[in-house]
């Protein structure tokens, strides 16, 4: 009874509010207060430092396009990468990949992978594919440690700057990442919105292009329960075999319903391409030269 209000110094001036039913979880680990409340309209939400992470309505538009932007780009991903993402739910669209052999999930916060499994089971269920090994630690410590080229892919599936998740957004950050993917590997990052952060998506896109020799785009989805309902993706590839991300070589069919979960309920081939369709104003800021 009452509302949630996501106030927050990243969105000056503007709150998205929903109608609250119950507040089911409230929590402090070691990096953020955590809470789960059930909403009138939008099933549980997932909340970090008072920023909504997901909700069960609208988690598909984030989770299916932030995975399959870059899996279904290369024609046979095998060995993924997720950095954050420990809610699970990317960890369940990688499964849907039938090329993919290997899994690495490095996720800074313990309680967060817990709650998920506990209040967001259709989420969480990325955890029980085989091919999935979950590291619990910093995402740069991992990368240092990763030989290089290992990666077909890489889904940095972040929370935003302010917080725990601040240096994913820094160039030494893309650095390990793309010593980490083989030649012609593909990374995508959460990348804000370009109604709210236009300035740090042009540093992002700056440190991309010094960084990433192959293709640099960005990309982006309508997600209703973001702040200005969307939300952007960085998605680059290192030198090597060309990847084009405005045409899928690697289609995955929505009504694909393979032993894994529920089909896709956002994701297809034409939403693919027209991710990267920019408005105008954002074109001449950080659209392709
Ligand atoms: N697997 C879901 C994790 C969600 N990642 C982020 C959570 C915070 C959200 N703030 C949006 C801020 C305005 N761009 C972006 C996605």
């Amino acid at each position: 009874p009452g509302w949630f209000s996501e106030i927050s110094s990243m969105w000056p001036g503007e709150a998205h509010s929903l109608k609250v039913e119950k507040i089911l979880f409230q929590g402090k680990s070691d990096y953020q207060n955590i809470m789960v409340f059930q909403s009138s309209t939008y099933g549980k939400v997932l909340v970090l430092d008072g920023v909504i992470q997901l909700t069960e309505r609208d988690e598909c538009a984030y989770q299916e396009m932030i995975t399959h932007l870059p899996l279904c780009s290369i024609p046979n991903p095998r060995k993924v990468l997720v950095i954050g993402g420990g809610d699970g739910g990317v960890l369940r669209e990688v499964a849907r990949h039938s090329s993919v052999e290997k899994i690495d999930i490095c996720e800074i916060d313990n309680m967060v992978v817990d709650v998920s499994k506990q209040y967001f089971p259709d989420v969480a269920v990325g955890y029980e594919d085989p091919r999935v090994t979950l590291h619990i630690g910093d995402g740069v410590a991992f990368l240092k440690a990763v030989p290089e080229g290992t990666y077909d892919a890489v889904i940095v599936d972040s929370s935003d700057p302010i917080g725990p998740a601040q240096e994913l957004f820094e160039k030494p950050f893309f650095e390990l990442v793309a010593k980490s993917l083989r030649p012609g590997g593909v990374v995508c990052t959460q990348a804000e919105s370009i109604w709210l952060h236009m300035d740090i998506i042009e540093d992002i896109v700056s440190n991309c292009r010094q960084t990433f020799k192959g293709s640099v785009n960005y990309a982006w989805t309508t997600v209703p329960t973001y702040p200005s309902g969307m939300i952007g993706f960085m998605l680059c590839s290192t030198e090597g075999p060309p990847v084009d991300f405005k045409h899928p070589v690697n289609p995955i069919d929505e009504n694909e319903c393979q032993k894994s979960v529920r089909p896709l309920k956002f994701y297809n081939s034409e939403i693919h391409a027209a991710a990267f369709c920019l408005p105008s104003f954002a074109k001449r800021k950080i659209g392709p030269k």
